[in-house]
């Protein structure tokens, strides 16, 4: 593995330092997040990847201002978080719990807008640019129930960049739709992400789909979690679904990937991994070295 020689170029959106999260239960403390260091420049496009219970979903609701860690910081804007701030939206996989179904499609989308006293016109456009942004300009009077799976986690993205968030945290936003909506998705995060520049940080459990979104990829350790690897993912930034999938650069990336998980799943209990701060480039025609069967075509989900 070779440095990034990007590292340390640009100041970071929102930093990551040294977080940890024990919880405590009745049967003592479960330390699910150990060491946890990384950064998010502005308009990167980050995902993030472990095994399950890893704690991924602990890291997010640190990030996210919902839950305090036992010690470390997350930082945004030079500001520690110490509350949900204002810059920051959340996109989770329950749609159909996100969304309030007695509400209209755009009713939805206004909420948070109404809630942060944006005034009437300024709202109305934004709710309409966020539709439009999802696709979803032909049914603003719809109820989220009368919409497909796909629709309603449409609605809940055009909600979150209606907001104008600097930071957008998706927690595997796309794990309950098919395979086809699925793909669709990816591509419409991707031009959403184009279009409007905001930081994204991507939560999944599908490496192939980690891979065709990022622009770079962090490995979580098993639990307790430390930074396994923070990988850049060297694609060409115009990405399609066949075109993209098919290249011998995706293939080795996306092995890359999956060597790393089987480690991390294999080191479980193991506490050698070390924190990391350091991006690392996969070499050009690196094979597969140790990991078992690398996936084959299609979605490669772990857990
Ligand atoms: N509220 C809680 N109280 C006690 N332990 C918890 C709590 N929430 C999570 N944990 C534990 O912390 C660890 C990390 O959980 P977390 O849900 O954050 O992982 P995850 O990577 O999101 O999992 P998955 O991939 O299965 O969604 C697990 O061992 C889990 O059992």
């Amino acid at each position: 593995m070779q440095s990034n020689p990007t590292d340390g170029q640009g100041q970071p959106l929102l930093s990551v330092r040294g977080v940890q999260k024990i919880y405590k239960v009745d049967a003592g403390e479960i330390e699910a997040v150990r060491n946890l260091t990384f950064d998010l420049r502005p308009g990167e496009l980050v995902c993030l990847v472990g095994p399950s219970g890893s704690g991924k979903t602990t890291l997010l609701k640190i990030i996210a201002g919902l839950m305090a860690p036992t010690s470390g910081e997350v930082v945004l804007e030079g500001k520690k978080v110490t509350e949900p701030p204002k810059d920051m939206a959340v996109v989770f996989q329950e749609y159909g719990r996100s969304l309030f179904p007695w509400m209209t499609v755009r009713a939805n989308v206004e909420l948070p807008l109404k809630n942060a006293r944006i005034p009437k016109g300024e709202r109305t456009q934004l709710v309409e640019d966020a539709l439009e942004a999802v696709g979803l300009h032909d049914v603003p009077t719809s109820y989220p129930w009368q919409l497909s799976g796909g629709m309603q986690q449409r609605v809940a993205i055009a909600r979150a960049v209606a907001y104008q968030p600097k930071v957008l945290l998706m927690d595997e936003p796309f794990a309950a739709v098919d395979a086809q909506t699925r793909a669709d998705l990816e591509d419409l995060v991707r031009s959403v992400w184009e279009k409007l520049g905001v930081t994204i940080l991507f939560v999944t459990h599908d490496i192939d789909e980690s891979v065709y979104l990022g622009e770079r990829v962090v490995v979580l350790s098993s639990s307790p979690t430390v930074v396994q690897e923070d990988i850049v993912i060297d694609l060409p930034e115009k990405r399609d679904q066949l075109t993209t999938r098919s290249l011998p650069r995706f293939v080795e990336l996306r092995n890359h990937v999956y060597e790393q998980i089987q480690i991390a799943k294999r080191n479980k209990g193991v506490e050698s991994v070390q924190a990391t701060e350091s991006r690392t480039s996969v070499p050009h025609g690196a094979a597969l070295v140790d990991g078992g069967d690398p996936p084959g075509g299609g979605g490669s989900d772990f857990s």
